[in-house]
Protein backbone atom coordinates (compact mmCIF):
# COMPACT_ATOMS: atom_id res chain seq x y z
CA UNK A 1 0.00 0.00 0.00
CA UNK A 2 1.92 3.31 -1.07
CA UNK A 3 0.81 6.15 1.15
CA UNK A 4 2.64 9.43 1.60
CA UNK A 5 2.19 9.14 5.17
CA UNK A 6 2.82 5.32 6.38
CA UNK A 7 2.53 5.86 9.67
CA UNK A 8 -1.27 6.23 8.87
CA UNK A 9 -1.14 2.03 7.83
CA UNK A 10 -2.02 0.71 12.21
CA UNK A 11 -2.98 -3.01 12.95
CA UNK A 12 -2.70 -2.53 16.66
CA UNK A 13 -5.23 -1.45 18.85
CA UNK A 14 -5.16 2.20 20.19
CA UNK A 15 -5.53 2.21 23.87
CA UNK A 16 -4.37 5.18 26.62
CA UNK A 17 -2.74 6.50 23.60
CA UNK A 18 -0.67 3.31 22.73
CA UNK A 19 -0.55 0.78 20.05
CA UNK A 20 -1.42 -2.62 21.70
CA UNK A 21 -0.99 -6.07 20.53
CA UNK A 22 -4.15 -8.18 21.49
CA UNK A 23 -3.14 -9.64 24.70
CA UNK A 24 -3.65 -13.42 23.77
CA UNK A 25 -1.17 -12.52 20.12
CA UNK A 26 -3.89 -13.43 18.60
CA UNK A 27 -4.48 -11.64 14.64
CA UNK A 28 -7.16 -11.11 11.95
CA UNK A 29 -6.88 -10.47 8.24
CA UNK A 30 -8.27 -7.60 6.62
CA UNK A 31 -8.70 -8.53 2.55
CA UNK A 32 -9.42 -6.10 -0.39
CA UNK A 33 -12.72 -7.60 -1.89
CA UNK A 34 -11.57 -6.14 -5.26
CA UNK A 35 -8.83 -9.58 -5.66
CA UNK A 36 -8.71 -10.95 -2.31
CA UNK A 37 -5.43 -9.75 -1.15
CA UNK A 38 -4.13 -9.78 2.36
CA UNK A 39 -3.99 -6.13 3.07
CA UNK A 40 -2.94 -6.52 6.75
CA UNK A 41 -2.59 -8.80 10.07
CA UNK A 42 -4.35 -7.32 12.89
CA UNK A 43 -4.89 -7.27 16.50
CA UNK A 44 -7.57 -9.88 17.05
CA UNK A 45 -9.13 -7.74 20.70
CA UNK A 46 -11.79 -9.33 22.81
CA UNK A 47 -13.17 -8.58 26.48
CA UNK A 48 -10.26 -8.42 28.29
CA UNK A 49 -8.58 -5.16 25.39
CA UNK A 50 -12.30 -3.40 26.02
CA UNK A 51 -12.53 -3.88 29.54
CA UNK A 52 -8.56 -1.84 29.44
CA UNK A 53 -9.72 0.56 26.67
CA UNK A 54 -13.17 1.27 28.80
CA UNK A 55 -11.25 1.61 32.09
CA UNK A 56 -8.49 3.71 30.57
CA UNK A 57 -11.74 6.14 28.67
CA UNK A 58 -13.17 6.62 32.57
CA UNK A 59 -10.20 7.99 33.96
CA UNK A 60 -9.16 9.97 30.77
CA UNK A 61 -13.20 11.50 31.37
CA UNK A 62 -11.90 13.61 34.25
CA UNK A 63 -9.47 14.84 32.66
CA UNK A 64 -10.81 16.02 29.16
CA UNK A 65 -14.59 16.88 30.80
CA UNK A 66 -12.25 19.68 32.94
CA UNK A 67 -10.58 20.93 29.56
CA UNK A 68 -12.74 24.58 27.82
CA UNK A 69 -14.59 24.49 25.21
CA UNK A 70 -11.91 26.23 23.65
CA UNK A 71 -9.53 23.57 24.09
CA UNK A 72 -11.64 20.72 22.67
CA UNK A 73 -12.78 22.84 19.84
CA UNK A 74 -8.66 23.54 18.95
CA UNK A 75 -8.27 20.14 19.08
CA UNK A 76 -10.81 18.87 17.16
CA UNK A 77 -10.00 21.22 14.48
CA UNK A 78 -6.20 20.06 14.68
CA UNK A 79 -7.81 16.48 13.59
CA UNK A 80 -9.77 18.12 11.12
CA UNK A 81 -6.93 19.86 9.40
CA UNK A 82 -4.93 16.58 9.69
CA UNK A 83 -7.57 14.67 7.86
CA UNK A 84 -7.81 16.90 4.58
CA UNK A 85 -3.92 16.90 4.73
CA UNK A 86 -3.81 13.45 4.42
CA UNK A 87 -7.44 12.67 2.39
CA UNK A 88 -5.91 11.18 -0.29
CA UNK A 89 -3.98 7.98 2.00
CA UNK A 90 -7.47 7.54 4.10
CA UNK A 91 -9.38 7.42 0.85
CA UNK A 92 -7.02 4.70 -0.82
CA UNK A 93 -7.22 3.16 2.76
CA UNK A 94 -10.96 3.13 3.00
CA UNK A 95 -11.07 1.89 -1.15
CA UNK A 96 -8.72 -0.86 -0.58
CA UNK A 97 -10.55 -2.54 2.50
CA UNK A 98 -13.75 -1.71 1.53
CA UNK A 99 -14.57 -1.74 -2.23
CA UNK A 100 -15.45 1.92 -3.26
CA UNK A 101 -14.13 3.84 -6.18
CA UNK A 102 -11.76 6.17 -5.26
CA UNK A 103 -13.65 9.57 -5.90
CA UNK A 104 -16.55 7.71 -3.94
CA UNK A 105 -14.19 7.45 -0.77
CA UNK A 106 -12.83 10.55 -0.92
CA UNK A 107 -15.91 11.99 -0.83
CA UNK A 108 -16.83 10.04 2.45
CA UNK A 109 -13.16 11.13 3.75
CA UNK A 110 -14.37 14.77 3.50
CA UNK A 111 -18.02 14.06 4.09
CA UNK A 112 -16.42 12.09 7.59
CA UNK A 113 -13.71 15.22 8.33
CA UNK A 114 -17.39 17.67 7.37
CA UNK A 115 -18.07 16.31 11.32
CA UNK A 116 -15.01 16.91 12.90
CA UNK A 117 -15.25 20.83 11.32
CA UNK A 118 -18.74 20.71 12.63
CA UNK A 119 -18.48 20.07 15.66
CA UNK A 120 -15.13 22.01 16.40
CA UNK A 121 -17.45 24.98 16.14
CA UNK A 122 -20.34 23.58 18.23
CA UNK A 123 -18.02 22.78 21.06
CA UNK A 124 -18.37 26.14 21.44
CA UNK A 125 -22.03 26.44 21.64
CA UNK A 126 -23.26 24.11 24.62
CA UNK A 127 -25.74 26.60 25.76
CA UNK A 128 -28.00 26.18 29.33
CA UNK A 129 -30.88 28.17 30.35
CA UNK A 130 -31.55 30.16 33.06
CA UNK A 131 -35.85 29.90 33.47
CA UNK A 132 -38.33 32.29 35.75
CA UNK A 133 -38.47 30.69 38.47
CA UNK A 134 -41.77 29.18 40.59
CA UNK A 135 -41.44 30.88 43.94
CA UNK A 136 -40.26 34.42 44.16
CA UNK A 137 -37.02 34.00 46.32
CA UNK A 138 -35.75 31.37 44.15
CA UNK A 139 -33.90 31.15 41.08
CA UNK A 140 -33.81 27.95 38.01
CA UNK A 141 -30.84 27.35 36.10
CA UNK A 142 -29.56 24.52 33.64
CA UNK A 143 -26.66 22.99 32.64
CA UNK A 144 -25.72 20.50 29.74
CA UNK A 145 -22.60 18.56 30.86
CA UNK A 146 -21.17 15.35 28.70
CA UNK A 147 -22.72 11.78 29.43
CA UNK A 148 -18.91 10.20 30.08
CA UNK A 149 -17.65 7.17 28.53
CA UNK A 150 -18.98 6.22 24.97
CA UNK A 151 -19.54 3.32 23.25
CA UNK A 152 -19.31 3.38 19.44
CA UNK A 153 -19.87 0.79 17.28
CA UNK A 154 -20.07 1.36 13.21
CA UNK A 155 -20.18 -0.87 10.38
CA UNK A 156 -18.25 -1.47 6.93
CA UNK A 157 -20.05 0.65 4.38
CA UNK A 158 -18.97 3.84 5.44
CA UNK A 159 -15.85 2.93 7.89
CA UNK A 160 -14.37 6.98 8.18
CA UNK A 161 -17.67 9.04 8.08
CA UNK A 162 -19.69 6.87 10.44
CA UNK A 163 -16.86 6.81 13.36
CA UNK A 164 -16.31 10.99 12.88
CA UNK A 165 -20.25 11.44 12.78
CA UNK A 166 -20.45 9.83 16.24
CA UNK A 167 -17.14 10.53 18.09
CA UNK A 168 -16.75 14.30 16.48
CA UNK A 169 -19.81 15.27 18.58
CA UNK A 170 -19.38 13.04 21.55
CA UNK A 171 -15.44 14.69 21.97
CA UNK A 172 -16.37 18.06 21.54
CA UNK A 173 -19.30 17.76 24.24
CA UNK A 174 -16.56 16.55 26.60
CA UNK A 175 -17.24 12.84 26.76
CA UNK A 176 -14.69 9.94 25.98
CA UNK A 177 -15.19 7.20 23.44
CA UNK A 178 -14.28 3.70 22.72
CA UNK A 179 -14.78 2.56 19.30
CA UNK A 180 -15.68 -1.28 17.61
CA UNK A 181 -15.03 -0.80 14.13
CA UNK A 182 -16.18 -3.74 11.61
CA UNK A 183 -14.01 -6.48 11.53
CA UNK A 184 -14.16 -5.93 7.55
CA UNK A 185 -12.84 -2.40 7.83
CA UNK A 186 -10.79 -1.46 10.66
CA UNK A 187 -7.86 -0.02 8.97
CA UNK A 188 -9.71 3.18 8.35
CA UNK A 189 -10.68 3.30 12.07
CA UNK A 190 -6.95 3.28 12.88
CA UNK A 191 -5.39 5.67 10.84
CA UNK A 192 -7.87 8.20 12.33
CA UNK A 193 -6.36 7.28 15.14
CA UNK A 194 -3.19 7.91 14.04
CA UNK A 195 -4.44 11.27 12.82
CA UNK A 196 -6.31 12.06 16.32
CA UNK A 197 -3.04 11.15 18.05
CA UNK A 198 -1.00 13.63 16.09
CA UNK A 199 -4.11 16.45 16.69
CA UNK A 200 -3.06 15.94 20.48
CA UNK A 201 -5.83 14.15 22.31
CA UNK A 202 -4.88 13.05 25.62
CA UNK A 203 -4.33 9.57 26.61
CA UNK A 204 -7.54 7.52 26.41
CA UNK A 205 -9.83 10.21 25.51
CA UNK A 206 -10.44 8.28 21.65
CA UNK A 207 -9.58 4.67 21.90
CA UNK A 208 -10.15 1.70 19.25
CA UNK A 209 -10.52 -1.73 19.66
CA UNK A 210 -11.07 -4.49 16.86
CA UNK A 211 -11.57 -7.79 16.64
CA UNK A 212 -13.29 -10.62 15.09
CA UNK A 213 -15.59 -11.81 18.16
CA UNK A 214 -17.88 -8.79 17.78
CA UNK A 215 -19.98 -10.04 20.43
CA UNK A 216 -17.29 -10.27 23.31
CA UNK A 217 -16.55 -6.73 22.60
CA UNK A 218 -19.99 -5.69 22.99
CA UNK A 219 -20.63 -7.95 25.65
CA UNK A 220 -18.36 -6.02 27.74
CA UNK A 221 -19.78 -2.26 26.21
CA UNK A 222 -23.54 -2.89 27.14
CA UNK A 223 -22.66 -4.54 30.38
CA UNK A 224 -20.47 -1.91 31.60
CA UNK A 225 -21.77 0.82 34.26
CA UNK A 226 -18.66 3.27 33.45
CA UNK A 227 -20.27 3.13 29.96
CA UNK A 228 -22.84 5.61 29.70
CA UNK A 229 -23.88 5.95 26.13
CA UNK A 230 -23.89 3.74 23.45
CA UNK A 231 -24.10 5.15 19.75
CA UNK A 232 -25.08 1.90 17.24
CA UNK A 233 -24.58 2.08 13.41
CA UNK A 234 -25.29 -0.99 11.48
CA UNK A 235 -27.96 -3.32 11.25
CA UNK A 236 -31.82 -3.12 12.92
CA UNK A 237 -31.21 -7.03 14.06
CA UNK A 238 -27.91 -5.93 15.55
CA UNK A 239 -29.48 -2.48 16.71
CA UNK A 240 -32.36 -4.67 18.99
CA UNK A 241 -29.62 -6.86 20.27
CA UNK A 242 -27.80 -4.35 21.35
CA UNK A 243 -30.97 -2.33 23.04
CA UNK A 244 -31.99 -5.81 25.03
CA UNK A 245 -28.07 -5.92 26.51
CA UNK A 246 -28.16 -2.25 27.30
CA UNK A 247 -31.23 -2.66 29.61
CA UNK A 248 -29.53 -3.74 32.72
CA UNK A 249 -27.46 -0.61 32.71
CA UNK A 250 -30.08 1.72 31.15
CA UNK A 251 -27.64 3.21 29.26
CA UNK A 252 -28.40 6.11 26.80
CA UNK A 253 -28.69 5.21 22.77
CA UNK A 254 -28.38 6.23 19.64
CA UNK A 255 -29.12 3.60 16.94
CA UNK A 256 -29.13 4.59 13.13
CA UNK A 257 -29.90 1.29 11.68
CA UNK A 258 -31.07 -0.59 8.70
CA UNK A 259 -33.49 1.25 6.19
CA UNK A 260 -36.34 0.40 3.00
CA UNK A 261 -35.93 3.74 1.36
CA UNK A 262 -39.10 4.82 -1.23
CA UNK A 263 -37.90 6.35 -4.13
CA UNK A 264 -41.22 7.86 -6.17
CA UNK A 265 -41.54 9.19 -9.29
CA UNK A 266 -45.01 11.13 -10.09
CA UNK A 267 -45.99 11.46 -13.64
CA UNK A 268 -44.91 15.05 -13.67
CA UNK A 269 -41.79 14.56 -12.48
CA UNK A 270 -38.68 15.90 -14.99
CA UNK A 271 -37.72 12.08 -15.95
CA UNK A 272 -34.38 12.54 -17.04
CA UNK A 273 -33.37 14.34 -13.58
CA UNK A 274 -35.30 11.50 -11.56
CA UNK A 275 -33.41 8.92 -13.54
CA UNK A 276 -30.54 11.27 -12.04
CA UNK A 277 -31.36 11.22 -8.91
CA UNK A 278 -32.39 7.35 -8.60
CA UNK A 279 -28.77 6.24 -9.96
CA UNK A 280 -27.49 8.43 -7.32
CA UNK A 281 -29.72 7.18 -4.50
CA UNK A 282 -29.56 3.62 -5.54
CA UNK A 283 -26.18 2.87 -6.54
CA UNK A 284 -23.72 4.60 -3.86
CA UNK A 285 -21.18 2.63 -2.58
CA UNK A 286 -22.42 -0.24 -5.31
CA UNK A 287 -25.97 -0.05 -3.46
CA UNK A 288 -24.41 -0.60 0.15
CA UNK A 289 -25.81 2.33 1.76
CA UNK A 290 -28.27 2.65 4.68
CA UNK A 291 -30.04 5.23 3.02
CA UNK A 292 -30.06 4.04 -1.12
CA UNK A 293 -33.17 3.54 -2.81
CA UNK A 294 -34.80 0.44 -1.82
CA UNK A 295 -38.23 0.22 -4.23
CA UNK A 296 -38.24 2.58 -7.12
CA UNK A 297 -42.13 3.28 -7.76
CA UNK A 298 -43.10 4.85 -10.90
CA UNK A 299 -46.49 6.14 -11.99
CA UNK A 300 -47.92 4.25 -14.85
CA UNK A 301 -47.82 7.08 -17.01
CA UNK A 302 -43.96 7.28 -17.07
CA UNK A 303 -43.49 3.72 -16.34
CA UNK A 304 -41.71 2.17 -19.35
CA UNK A 305 -40.59 5.34 -20.20
CA UNK A 306 -38.42 5.20 -16.64
CA UNK A 307 -37.74 1.65 -16.74
CA UNK A 308 -35.91 2.13 -20.30
CA UNK A 309 -34.64 5.14 -19.63
CA UNK A 310 -32.84 4.55 -16.23
CA UNK A 311 -31.95 0.58 -17.66
CA UNK A 312 -29.87 2.43 -20.40
CA UNK A 313 -27.95 4.49 -17.50
CA UNK A 314 -27.76 1.47 -15.21
CA UNK A 315 -26.31 -1.02 -18.07
CA UNK A 316 -23.48 1.58 -18.91
CA UNK A 317 -22.49 2.05 -15.25
CA UNK A 318 -18.58 1.21 -15.44
CA UNK A 319 -17.65 -1.46 -12.87
CA UNK A 320 -14.08 -2.68 -12.01
CA UNK A 321 -11.52 -2.01 -9.52
CA UNK A 322 -11.82 0.96 -7.51
CA UNK A 323 -8.59 1.92 -7.68
CA UNK A 324 -9.02 2.21 -11.45
CA UNK A 325 -10.43 6.03 -12.35
CA UNK A 326 -13.32 6.00 -13.90
CA UNK A 327 -14.59 3.36 -11.85
CA UNK A 328 -18.26 3.61 -10.43
CA UNK A 329 -19.48 -0.01 -9.48
CA UNK A 330 -16.86 -1.59 -7.09
CA UNK A 331 -16.88 -5.20 -5.83
CA UNK A 332 -19.69 -5.74 -2.64
CA UNK A 333 -18.03 -6.50 0.81
CA UNK A 334 -17.56 -9.95 0.37
CA UNK A 335 -18.89 -13.43 -1.91
CA UNK A 336 -21.64 -14.08 0.74
CA UNK A 337 -23.27 -10.51 -0.27
CA UNK A 338 -23.02 -11.79 -3.78
CA UNK A 339 -25.17 -14.72 -3.36
CA UNK A 340 -27.43 -12.60 -1.00
CA UNK A 341 -27.89 -10.43 -4.37
CA UNK A 342 -28.50 -13.49 -6.24
CA UNK A 343 -31.10 -15.21 -4.11
CA UNK A 344 -33.05 -11.98 -3.82
CA UNK A 345 -32.97 -11.69 -7.95
CA UNK A 346 -33.81 -15.34 -8.85
CA UNK A 347 -36.47 -14.94 -6.78
CA UNK A 348 -37.98 -11.72 -8.31
CA UNK A 349 -37.79 -13.55 -11.44
CA UNK A 350 -39.30 -16.71 -10.10
CA UNK A 351 -42.34 -14.49 -9.07
CA UNK A 352 -42.49 -12.91 -12.38
CA UNK A 353 -40.06 -9.47 -12.08
CA UNK A 354 -38.16 -9.08 -14.95
CA UNK A 355 -34.00 -8.33 -15.59
CA UNK A 356 -33.63 -5.73 -18.01
CA UNK A 357 -30.23 -5.31 -17.20
CA UNK A 358 -27.47 -6.94 -14.89
CA UNK A 359 -29.36 -10.31 -13.18
CA UNK A 360 -26.68 -12.75 -12.88
CA UNK A 361 -23.56 -13.44 -10.28
CA UNK A 362 -20.03 -11.53 -11.36
CA UNK A 363 -16.72 -12.63 -10.63
CA UNK A 364 -15.51 -13.13 -7.02
CA UNK A 365 -17.35 -10.34 -5.06
CA UNK A 366 -18.93 -8.31 -7.84
CA UNK A 367 -22.72 -8.13 -8.76
CA UNK A 368 -23.38 -6.29 -11.59
CA UNK A 369 -25.91 -3.40 -11.22
CA UNK A 370 -29.21 -5.16 -12.09
CA UNK A 371 -32.79 -3.80 -12.66
CA UNK A 372 -35.89 -5.52 -12.14
CA UNK A 373 -38.98 -4.09 -13.74
CA UNK A 374 -42.21 -5.62 -12.86
CA UNK A 375 -41.13 -5.82 -9.31
CA UNK A 376 -44.50 -6.73 -6.88
CA UNK A 377 -44.74 -6.43 -3.10
CA UNK A 378 -44.70 -10.29 -2.86
CA UNK A 379 -40.99 -10.24 -3.39
CA UNK A 380 -38.23 -10.18 -0.80
CA UNK A 381 -36.93 -7.14 -2.78
CA UNK A 382 -40.25 -5.07 -1.44
CA UNK A 383 -40.05 -6.27 2.34
CA UNK A 384 -36.57 -6.51 3.12
CA UNK A 385 -33.04 -4.37 2.81
CA UNK A 386 -31.70 -5.09 -0.05
CA UNK A 387 -27.68 -3.52 0.46
CA UNK A 388 -26.62 -4.17 -2.99
CA UNK A 389 -27.05 -3.10 -6.40
CA UNK A 390 -30.51 -4.25 -7.77
CA UNK A 391 -33.10 -1.60 -8.76
CA UNK A 392 -36.46 -3.29 -8.02
CA UNK A 393 -39.16 -1.23 -9.94
CA UNK A 394 -42.83 -1.12 -9.14
CA UNK A 395 -45.84 0.86 -10.96
CA UNK A 396 -48.87 2.65 -9.35
CA UNK A 397 -51.78 4.14 -9.93
CA UNK A 398 -52.75 7.25 -7.67
CA UNK A 399 -50.27 9.29 -5.20
CA UNK A 400 -53.15 7.18 -1.94
CA UNK A 401 -51.61 4.20 -3.50
CA UNK A 402 -48.27 4.77 -3.39
CA UNK A 403 -48.27 6.77 -0.11
CA UNK A 404 -49.61 2.94 1.40
CA UNK A 405 -46.88 1.50 -0.08
CA UNK A 406 -44.03 3.52 0.30
CA UNK A 407 -44.94 3.12 4.12
CA UNK A 408 -45.48 -0.67 4.51
CA UNK A 409 -42.36 -1.26 5.98
CA UNK A 410 -40.88 -1.66 9.80
CA UNK A 411 -38.13 0.98 8.67
CA UNK A 412 -38.28 4.57 8.76
CA UNK A 413 -34.66 6.38 7.65
CA UNK A 414 -34.91 7.70 3.97
CA UNK A 415 -36.79 8.33 1.44
CA UNK A 416 -37.20 10.26 -1.86
CA UNK A 417 -39.70 11.45 -4.58
CA UNK A 418 -39.90 13.56 -7.56
CA UNK A 419 -42.71 15.73 -8.85
CA UNK A 420 -43.30 19.28 -9.77
CA UNK A 421 -47.26 19.91 -8.54
CA UNK A 422 -46.00 21.68 -4.95
CA UNK A 423 -49.24 21.04 -3.31
CA UNK A 424 -48.67 17.25 -4.19
CA UNK A 425 -45.20 17.69 -2.89
CA UNK A 426 -46.40 19.02 0.72
CA UNK A 427 -48.81 16.51 1.20
CA UNK A 428 -46.71 13.23 0.03
CA UNK A 429 -43.37 15.02 2.18
CA UNK A 430 -46.16 14.88 5.27
CA UNK A 431 -47.56 11.45 4.79
CA UNK A 432 -43.87 9.82 4.38
CA UNK A 433 -43.06 7.69 7.64
CA UNK A 434 -39.66 8.24 7.47
CA UNK A 435 -36.88 10.52 9.59
CA UNK A 436 -35.55 11.93 5.98
CA UNK A 437 -37.43 13.04 2.73
CA UNK A 438 -35.40 13.94 -0.51
CA UNK A 439 -37.94 15.90 -2.46
CA UNK A 440 -35.95 16.59 -6.11
CA UNK A 441 -33.16 15.44 -5.03
CA UNK A 442 -31.32 11.53 -4.48
CA UNK A 443 -29.04 13.40 -2.12
CA UNK A 444 -29.78 14.18 1.24
CA UNK A 445 -26.67 13.31 3.93
CA UNK A 446 -25.24 16.39 5.31
CA UNK A 447 -23.57 17.44 8.35
CA UNK A 448 -25.77 20.44 8.51
CA UNK A 449 -28.98 18.27 8.61
CA UNK A 450 -30.35 16.02 11.63
CA UNK A 451 -29.49 12.16 10.14
CA UNK A 452 -31.88 9.59 11.45
CA UNK A 453 -34.60 7.48 11.57
CA UNK A 454 -37.74 6.48 12.71
CA UNK A 455 -39.70 2.78 13.57
CA UNK A 456 -37.04 -0.13 13.11
CA UNK A 457 -34.96 2.24 11.96
CA UNK A 458 -33.54 3.36 15.28
CA UNK A 459 -33.81 6.75 17.44
CA UNK A 460 -31.44 9.29 17.72
CA UNK A 461 -29.82 12.28 15.29
CA UNK A 462 -26.21 12.77 13.88
CA UNK A 463 -24.76 15.82 12.30
CA UNK A 464 -26.67 19.46 12.98
CA UNK A 465 -27.20 21.17 15.39
CA UNK A 466 -29.23 18.50 17.44
CA UNK A 467 -26.03 15.70 17.00
CA UNK A 468 -24.36 16.94 20.60
CA UNK A 469 -27.76 16.37 22.41
CA UNK A 470 -26.97 12.65 22.06
CA UNK A 471 -23.89 13.50 24.06
CA UNK A 472 -25.06 16.07 26.91
CA UNK A 473 -26.87 15.36 30.15
CA UNK A 474 -29.76 18.29 31.46
CA UNK A 475 -28.86 19.32 34.58
CA UNK A 476 -31.28 21.62 36.59
CA UNK A 477 -30.80 23.63 39.21
CA UNK A 478 -32.84 25.05 41.87
CA UNK A 479 -31.79 28.09 43.83
CA UNK A 480 -33.70 28.43 46.97
CA UNK A 481 -33.54 31.53 49.80
CA UNK A 482 -32.39 33.89 47.39
CA UNK A 483 -33.68 36.49 49.55
CA UNK A 484 -32.34 35.77 53.24
N1 LIG B 1 -28.72 4.27 9.71
C1 LIG B 1 -27.45 4.47 9.39
O1 LIG B 1 -26.88 5.57 9.55
C2 LIG B 1 -26.65 3.33 8.85
C3 LIG B 1 -25.40 3.61 8.29
C4 LIG B 1 -24.64 2.54 7.78
C5 LIG B 1 -25.14 1.23 7.81
N2 LIG B 1 -26.35 1.02 8.37
C6 LIG B 1 -26.90 -0.35 8.39
O2 LIG B 1 -25.89 -1.29 8.74
C7 LIG B 1 -26.12 -2.52 8.06
C8 LIG B 1 -24.87 -2.94 7.30
O3 LIG B 1 -23.73 -2.81 8.10
P1 LIG B 1 -23.13 -4.11 8.83
O4 LIG B 1 -23.28 -5.30 7.98
O5 LIG B 1 -21.78 -3.74 9.34
O6 LIG B 1 -24.16 -4.24 10.05
P2 LIG B 1 -24.02 -5.19 11.32
O7 LIG B 1 -25.14 -4.84 12.20
O8 LIG B 1 -23.82 -6.60 10.94
O9 LIG B 1 -22.64 -4.72 12.03
C9 LIG B 1 -22.48 -3.39 12.46
C10 LIG B 1 -21.43 -3.37 13.55
O10 LIG B 1 -21.92 -4.12 14.65
C11 LIG B 1 -20.98 -5.12 15.01
N3 LIG B 1 -21.73 -6.23 15.59
C12 LIG B 1 -22.39 -7.24 14.95
N4 LIG B 1 -22.98 -8.04 15.85
C13 LIG B 1 -22.68 -7.55 17.08
C14 LIG B 1 -22.97 -7.93 18.42
N5 LIG B 1 -23.73 -9.00 18.70
N6 LIG B 1 -22.51 -7.18 19.44
C15 LIG B 1 -21.74 -6.09 19.19
N7 LIG B 1 -21.42 -5.67 17.95
C16 LIG B 1 -21.88 -6.41 16.92
C17 LIG B 1 -20.25 -5.43 13.74
O11 LIG B 1 -19.01 -6.03 14.00
C18 LIG B 1 -20.11 -4.03 13.15
O12 LIG B 1 -19.04 -3.38 13.77
C19 LIG B 1 -27.28 -2.26 7.13
O13 LIG B 1 -28.48 -2.70 7.74
C20 LIG B 1 -27.31 -0.76 7.01
O14 LIG B 1 -28.59 -0.26 6.70
C21 LIG B 1 -27.13 2.03 8.88
O1 LIG C 1 -24.99 3.96 5.02
C1 LIG C 1 -25.47 5.04 5.34
C2 LIG C 1 -24.58 6.13 5.86
O2 LIG C 1 -25.28 6.91 6.77
C3 LIG C 1 -23.90 6.84 4.73
S1 LIG C 1 -24.51 8.43 4.35
O3 LIG C 1 -24.61 9.18 5.64
O4 LIG C 1 -25.80 8.30 3.70
O5 LIG C 1 -23.52 9.07 3.46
Amino acid sequence: MELKHPELLKTDAYINGEWINAVNDKRFEVTNPYNGEVLAQLADCGAAETELAIEKAEAAFEVWKAQSAGKRAKILRKWYDLIITHANDLALILTLEQGKPLAEAKGEILYGASFVEWFSEEARRVYGDTIPAHMANARITTVKQPIGVVAAITPWNFPNAMITRKVAPALAAGCTVVIKPAAQTPLSALALMQLAQEAGFPPGVVNVVMGTDSRAIGGVMTASKAVRKLSFTGSTAVGKTLMRQSADTVKKLSLELGGNAPFIVFDDADLEKAVEGALLAKYRNAGQTCVCANRIFVQEGIYDAFVNRFSEAVAALPVGNGTEPGTVIGPLINTQAVSEMDAMVQEAVGAGAKTTTGGAKGEGCFYPPTVLAHADKHMRVYKEEIFGPIAPIFKFGTEAEVIALANDTEYGLASYFYGRDYARLWRVAEALEYGMVGINTGAISTTVAPFGGIKESGFGREGSKYGMNEFLEIKYMCWGEIDS
